[in-house]
């Protein structure tokens, strides 16, 4: 288990890119499996989840060749349907969470796939009943082994229906889109997910052949085809890194600009930081946050205290709560944190309370944060990283705090954060992997 010292205090200055964004790298990488045809894919992050994925791909009989350190090639013409049965690709399978989404490319292409319940985010339930209750409305025939054991299996090829999904899930929209661009006849999906990560997906099938209606809606209509052709895709910057990094400018007081974030593509990410009384300027397509000796969050029209919490795109994600938390602990005024979708992304703040935080944990989706605003400056200790998102909360509040700290299991951070240590001490930080 690797950790990072950070001596905290100090202030950063200049420009950083985003990287592709991770989760739309996991689905645009199993969508390779849909044709035999060539897939030129760049602007893929360097992150161990995501080249997790890759090494599956390859061992799974997917020709890979890497171009460029973020361009790879995929061709999925020689998929060895066996490897699913070796106990080399259950761990391999189980170790992110991005992997459950070569469940609806096999299904639809090749009538099978199986897989134990997949890693990620240990942040609460994380329910698969989405994922199959669609691939099953496809014609698709679940075995359960125990309750993290998933087989399914086809007769044929796979129907389109309407569907009304459960819930607006993300992994089970782009697993059930991905069966139903190779289904007969025309798939309706109600109550999809449309994050700018599915919307992306949509644009490579159809230039992959696919026809697809619906792109960025919760209703997805697919006329589905023979066959799918190759393609070339550039992923969107990573819209959770760029918030991130708005979050450390602003708790550390530093001025950065953050190049070619897309902001067209942001969707309430920008507005929600300006809550807080975060100053942002949008200089063409970069996003600049000037130093700020204070920031203050806003109240509702009539004073009453906001609230800032997670939905279904095009709300807020909740991928993003955390740094939001860890940064409102700093501002003048008070904010409520209503974490809706998790049960146990909040535990973290614990630590930050050891660090002399404010914050009132009310019960395992909300939290209070009373601003300290930079009258009192957080103190370093040492704190584990429990998942992605609290890990990156806990370095921004390791780099404004006085002193050194210690965070263990960075794995975690690496999981989406490529070389955010170098990445950061380039603007100054001072942040040591040992
Ligand atoms: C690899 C990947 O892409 N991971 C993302 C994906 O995970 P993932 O696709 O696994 O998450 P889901 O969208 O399926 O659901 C996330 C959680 O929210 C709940 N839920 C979902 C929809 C809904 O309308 N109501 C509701 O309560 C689910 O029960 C679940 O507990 O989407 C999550 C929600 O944006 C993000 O946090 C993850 O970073
Ligand atoms: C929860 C996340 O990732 P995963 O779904 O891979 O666990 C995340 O990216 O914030």
């Amino acid at each position: 288990m690797s950790s990072f010292e950070v001596r905290g205090g100090r202030k950063l200055r200049g420009e950083i890119t985003p990287q592709g964004a991770k989760n739309e790298a996991l689905q645009i990488l199993c969508a390779v499996l849909l044709t035999p045809e060539l897939v030129t894919i760049s602007n893929i992050p360097d992150i161990r989840d995501v080249n997790k994925l890759i090494e599956l791909l390859r061992d799974m009989g997917v020709k890979v060749e890497k171009l460029a350190p973020d361009t790879y090639t995929f061709q999925a013409d020689e998929v060895n349907l066996d490897y699913l049965d070796t106990p080399e690709f259950i761990a391999q399978a189980g170790s992110l969470r991005g992997s459950v989404m070569i469940l609806g490319p096999m299904l639809g292409r090749y009538g099978r796939c199986q897989l134990p319940k997949p890693g990620g985010d240990k942040i609460g339930r994380r329910p698969m009943d989405t994922h199959f209750l669609g691939l099953e409305k496809l014609g698709g025939k679940l075995t359960l082994e125990g309750t993290d054991f998933y087989r399914i299996k086809a007769e044929g090829k796979l129907r389109g229906t309407y569907m009304l999904l459960d819930e607006a899930s993300v992994t089970g929209t782009a697993n059930i889109l991905m069966a139903a661009v190779l289904a007969e006849g025309t798939t309706t999906i109600y109550n999809a997910a449309c994050e700018p990560y599915l919307q992306q997906l949509c644009r490579m099938l159809i230039r992959m052949g696919a026809n697809i209606t619906g792109t960025g809606s919760n209703l997805l209509v697919i006329e589905g085809v023979d066959s799918l052709g190759g393609t070339e895709h550039r992923m969107l910057p990573d819209m959770i890194e760029i918030g991130s990094f708005i979050g450390l400018a602003a708790m550390t007081g530093s001025e950065i600009t953050i190049k070619d974030c897309q902001i067209p593509e942001l969707g309430l990410i920008p507005d929600t930081f300006r809550k807080l009384g975060i100053r942002l300027e949008f200089r063409g397509d970069d996003i600049h946050i000037p130093a700020q000796d204070s920031y203050e969050i806003s109240t509702y029209l009539d004073g009453s205290i906001l609230t800032i919490s997670d939905h279904t795109w095009p709300g807020f994600t909740p991928d993003l709560l955390s740094i939001v938390l860890v940064v409102a602990t700093q501002a003048k005024g008070t904010v409520l944190i209503h974490q809706k979708m998790f049960e146990s992304r909040l535990f973290f703040v614990d630590k930050l309370i050891d660090m002399g935080a404010q914050i009132i944990l009310c019960d395992p989706h909300r939290a209070t944060v009373i601003g300290l605003n930079q009258q009192k400056q957080l103190h370093g200790i040492t704190m584990t990283s429990p998942d992605i998102r609290a890990g990156v909360a806990l370095l921004i509040a390791a780099l404004s705090a006085e002193g050194s700290s210690r965070i263990l299991n960075i794995e975690q951070i690496d999981r989406g954060y490529q070389y955010i240590d170098q990445r950061l001490n380039a603007l100054g930080a001072d942040i040591r992997r040992v």
